[in-house]
This record gives structure tokens, C-alpha cells and sequence, in this order.
């Protein structure tokens, strides 16, 4: 009798059980309809661009490409495929043609950021920089305080602080040739005369100097230290702070894949999924990073500082209304300014010492033209000294068209409307963007060899001119990179110097640069030998 009924209880469960898991597998099925499906036929306008499947109905799969770290790869290989319109997310279409950067990023065109950016916005104070501010009006204002300090005098009088910096970098790479040189042991470090290290390593520590020392009025001291560390501060309502020490260019890069992975996903979802733990652990960064720029702003108004710095100028500059920033505005300028302008380049150098090393005829033809246009010049030249030196600037663009370290397309949404582009209606509110990668690829513009590295092709009478139409390592337009000119200045000052002085070669010479992608393209190391030039 008790044996029955425990075999009708089990019953009675086990009907219950498969009734609620049929439940809530429908009700799954619904939200899935609702989420995916039904904008997915609302738009059954433009359903005919090409693309991966799940990428019509679901934002998951543009997701997992961002997770992976090999967005521009992937986008890149779907446009070999299906051609110039790819459909990566149901509301998002890549378009991989340069005829039409000026309408999705040009001025007087009507696109805005889209929500996208929303999750590159700190989630302590919530206040957004340039970068990420997505109103037109308020972007306006922002960009005219922040380009008056970058106005071309006012470069000018960040050269001595760049200079410096390379200075210390020789000093320290002169010292590892030097131990190495005496010691000429067979050994990671001193095998062939030669110290081994790792230029990605050097190139942030250089980067986050140089950056700390113009944003901020103070280096990290990364050059000196050798490693990677910068003080962050935390301060609650109260205005009570804490402080602490943490991995500046690890946080910088987990802040990166976080937020342009999170942007990615619907904005009601994102709460949810930055629970995850693949995201949770990266949220710790976010917050880390917006505690560098506090200490450092909080620094500067507590002791002041008679330096004539980019943090000086923002907190001088005056809008429309003749007002200041306030305290957590000019935080979130320092902050763009610190994550903008640190391992944008620091990834460019490293990619452009890569490549010279694995050309070496390149190499050597740069040598021949630095030994004999500086024969005068001190170790670090002046700006005036390199910044037209063809084959150095040569270079310069063929890395940053080569290896664009943001190498996606940047998302922006179609104004009221609609428009139309390469010949296929947008409507309102979809988001485009032009794959930086796949365009710098373009063999209509770049001639057949696109897919090689070459900077000869820059120096061909007219190239320039035809080049730059699908050349956008900053981006172009309203939101392109306001730091442009302190980027060339520091990468030419620095590559000059380096090129110069040292022979570089790499450990692993038949080893591709491995690269990871969040918003920027990343490499993860690149072991050289550095030896003094004879
Ligand atoms: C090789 C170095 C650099 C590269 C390749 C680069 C590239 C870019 C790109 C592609 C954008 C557009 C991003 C978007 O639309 O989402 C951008 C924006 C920006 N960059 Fe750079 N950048 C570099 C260095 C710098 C430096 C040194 C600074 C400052 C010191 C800087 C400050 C900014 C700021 C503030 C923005 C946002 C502009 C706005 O939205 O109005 N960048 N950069």
C-alpha cells in the first residue's frame, strides 16, 4: 500500500515536473519570439544582406565573436565571402566599402553613437567623457573644451614631456644591452650579445608614462620600476577615500573586451549578463580604472601643480557658458585621455617594430634614411627633425593600415529617416559600420599586394592622396580621434630613436603577432633580441 502510493507520488512529480519544464521551455521560446523574431520580421525589409544565420535573429553571435577576441578576423572573412554588406547582428549591417565613410562617419550626415557606447560608461560616477558621450549637443561642447587642448601650440609644448620619455626608455633598453653585451652567455638574456625582452611590455610602459606624464603631470614611473602599477583611489558618497596599487595596462585591457562585449548585447539584458563571471571579474577593472584617474585628479586639486599639462588646460577651458568642468567631468576627461591615448599607441609601436623586424630590407632602408637625415640630431630627435621624413612616415602609415589597432567597424545608428548607402536603403535606427580591417585591405585602393606589407606604396607619386580615402586608423569626421597629432608625434619620435640606435630582431622570427581583440586589437607579446647599432 505505502509502496503505491510513494509510485503515484513519483508520478504526480514527475508529470508536475515535465508540465513546468515544458513551461518554462515554452515560455523560453516566447521571449526568444518576442526578443528575436518578431523585430527580425519587422524588418523583413532588409532581410536579404547576407550573413551568419543566428546573426539575423540573435545579438549572441556577434557576442561570442566579441568574447573570442577575433571580431575583425571573422567579419573580415565573411565580406571575402558574401561581399560589402554583412549582416553581424539583427539591427547591425557591416558595410565593407570606403565610398561610404563619409556618410556613416562624416560630418553634417545624422549618425550618432549608439547604445553600444552606453557600456563604455563607468558604472561609478556614471559621468561620461568625450568618447562615450552619445548626444550630439553635449558632444559638441565637450569636443570644443578638449580640442582647444590640443590645439597645435599646445602640442607643441607636449614635445620636451614625449622626448623625455624615449630618453628614459634608451637609458634603460642601453642597460640591458650593456649587461647582455658583457655577459654574451647563451641564455634567454644574453644569448648572442644580444638582452632579450618584451617589446610589448616596453612599448606600455612608454605609452602609460608618457600619457600620466602629459594627462596627469606625473608619470607612472613604469620606465624606471619596470613593471606595470599605478595607484587607485576609491571615494564613497561620504567623500571618504581609500587608496590602493593595481595593474594599470591589465585593467585598461580587461576594461576593453568588457565593455565592447557588453555593448553588444540589448540593453536591458546587460545588468544580467554582468553577472557572469567571465564579465564580473572584468567589472572589477572598470572600476579600478575610473579610481587612477580619481587619485590623480584628486592630487591636482588638493597640492595644484605649475605645469602648463593636458589636466591643467581641461581644468582652465571654459564652454559655451563660461563655466568650468566640475570635479566628476574633469575625472571622465582624464580618464578618456588616460584610456584613449595609452594603449592606442603602445599597440601601434609594438605592431610597427614587429613588422620592421620581419622586414628586413624595410628595416634596413629606414636605418639608412634615419643615419643619414639625423647625423646632427641628438638621441631623441626633435619633432621638426622626423616629422617628414618619407620612409619614416612611410612606415608609420603602412603599420597603422596594416595592423590598425582599432581594426572594427565603428557602430553607428541611421539618423530620422533613413538613408540610403552603396545603393541599399537603411532605415531609422539600424546601426552601421565600416570594418577598419577589411577596408585597409582594399585592393581597388591599396593595388593588388593589399594583403602585404609594404611601405613603399606610400612613397609612389599620387599614393597618398588615393590612399587616404580608405585609410582610418583614427576614424574620421565629428567623433575621429581628437589626440591624432600627439599619436604621430609620439610614434615618430619614438620609433625614430629606437630604429636608430638598436638592431632588433625577433626571438620567434617565423611566429605571426598573436593579437586579441576587445575594443582595440591587441597584441599579447613580442619577444625581441636589442642589441647596440655598431
Ligand atoms: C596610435 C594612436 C591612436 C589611435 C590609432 C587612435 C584611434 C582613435 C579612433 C579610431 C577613435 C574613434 C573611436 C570611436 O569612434 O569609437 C579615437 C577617438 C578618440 N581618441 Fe584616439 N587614437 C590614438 C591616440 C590617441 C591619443 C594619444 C589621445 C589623447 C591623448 C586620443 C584621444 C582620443 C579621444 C578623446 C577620442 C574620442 C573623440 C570623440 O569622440 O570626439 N587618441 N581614437
Amino acid at each position: 500500500m505505502v509502496e503505491t502510493d510513494l509510485v503515484d507520488h513519483a508520478k504526480q512529480a514527475f508529470a508536475w515536473a515535465t508540465a513546468s519544464a515544458t513551461n518554462f521551455f515554452l515560455a523560453l521560446a516566447l521571449v526568444f519570439a518576442a526578443v528575436h523574431v518578431v523585430p527580425f520580421l519587422a524588418r523583413a525589409s532588409h532581410i536579404t544582406v547576407p550573413g551568419p544565420l543566428l546573426a539575423k535573429f540573435s545579438d549572441i553571435w556577434l557576442l561570442r565573436q566579441a568574447m573570442k577576441g577575433k571580431r575583425f578576423e571573422t567579419v573580415h572573412e565573411l565580406h571575402k565571402k558574401h561581399g560589402k554588406f554583412v549582416r553581424i547582428a539583427p539591427n547591425h549591417v557591416s558595410i565593407a566599402d570606403p565610398t561610404v565613410l563619409n556618410n556613416v562617419y562624416g560630418h553634417g550626415q545624422g549618425t550618432l553613437k549608439p547604445e553600444y557606447y552606453d557600456a563604455f560608461v563607468p558604472p561609478k560616477p556614471a559621468v561620461r567623457g568625450l568618447f562615450n558621450t552619445r548626444d550630439r549637443h553635449e558632444h559638441s561642447r565637450k569636443r570644443k573644451i578638449v580640442s582647444h587642448t590640443f590645439a597645435p601650440k599646445s602640442i607643441l609644448a607636449f614635445e620636451p614631456f614625449i622626448r623625455r620619455e624615449v630618453q628614459v626608455l634608451l637609458e634603460r633598453w642601453d642597460e640591458f644591452c650593456a649587461t647582455a653585451k658583457k655577459e654574451n652567455t647563451p641564455g634567454p638574456r644574453g644569448l648572442m650579445g644580444r638582452a632579450w625582452i618584451d617589446c610589448l611590455e616596453w612599448m606600455n610602459y612608454f605609452a602609460f608614462d608618457t600619457i600620466g606624464d602629459l594627462a596627469f603631470g606625473t608619470t607612472f614611473g613604469m620606465l624606471e620600476k619596470g613593471y606595470d602599477e599605478a595607484k587607485v583611489e576609491f571615494e564613497d558618497d561620504n567623500g571618504n577615500k581609500t587608496s590602493t596599487t593595481c595593474s594599470a595596462i591589465k585593467i585598461i585591457n580587461e576594461r576593453g573586451e568588457y565593455s565592447a562585449t557588453l555593448g553588444l548585447a540589448p540593453v536591458w539584458i546587460r545588468p544580467y549578463l554582468a553577472m557572469l563571471p567571465w564579465f564580473s571579474q572584468r567589472l572589477a577593472s572598470v572600476k579600478k580604472l575610473s579610481g587612477i584617474a580619481l587619485a590623480r585628479v584628486n592630487d591636482r586639486l588638493e597640492n595644484g601643480s605649475e605645469r602648463d599639462d593636458l589636466l591643467a588646460k581641461l581644468q582652465s577651458a571654459k564652454d559655451d557658458r563660461g563655466e568650468n568642468m566640475g570635479k566628476m567631468e574633469l575625472t571622465a576627461e582624464a580618464l578618456t585621455q588616460l584610456i584613449a591615448g595609452s594603449d592606442t599607441t603602445s599597440n601601434s609601436s609594438c605592431a610597427i617594430i614587429y613588422h620592421l623586424c620581419t622586414h628586413p630590407r624595410a628595416m634596413k632602408k629606414l636605418q639608412v634614411e634615419l643615419d643619414r637625415e639625423l647625423k646632427h640630431s641628438e638621441e631623441v630627435p626633435l619633432h621638426d627633425d622626423v616629422q617628414e621624413l618619407p620612409y619614416l612616415q612611410a612606415v608609420l602609415s603602412e603599420s597603422l593600415r596594416f595592423h590598425s589597432t582599432s581594426s572594427l567597424g565603428l557602430p553607428r545608428s541611421v539618423p530620422a529617416g533613413g538613408f540610403t548607402l552603396a545603393g541599399k536603403f537603411f532605415p531609422e535606427g539600424s546601426v552601421v559600420s565600416v570594418p577598419a580591417y577589411t577596408i585597409h585591405r582594399d585592393k581597388s585602393v591599396f593595388g593588388a599586394d593589399a594583403d602585404e606589407y609594404n611601405p613603399d606604396r606610400w612613397l609612389a607619386q599620387g599614393a597618398r592622396q588615393k590612399f587616404e580615402k580608405a585609410f582610418v586608423p583614427f576614424s574620421v569626421g565629428p567623433r575621429a580621434c581628437v589626440g591624432r597629432n600627439v599619436a604621430m608625434q609620439e610614434l615618430s619620435l619614438l620609433i625614430a630613436a629606437l630604429i636608430r640606435r638598436y638592431d632588433i630582431e625577433l626571438k620567434y622570427p617565423d611566429e605571426k603577432l598573436d593579437t586579441v581583440e576587445g575594443f582595440l586589437r591587441k597584441p599579447t607579446v613580442c619577444w625581441v633580441g636589442i642589441k647596440r647599432r655598431e
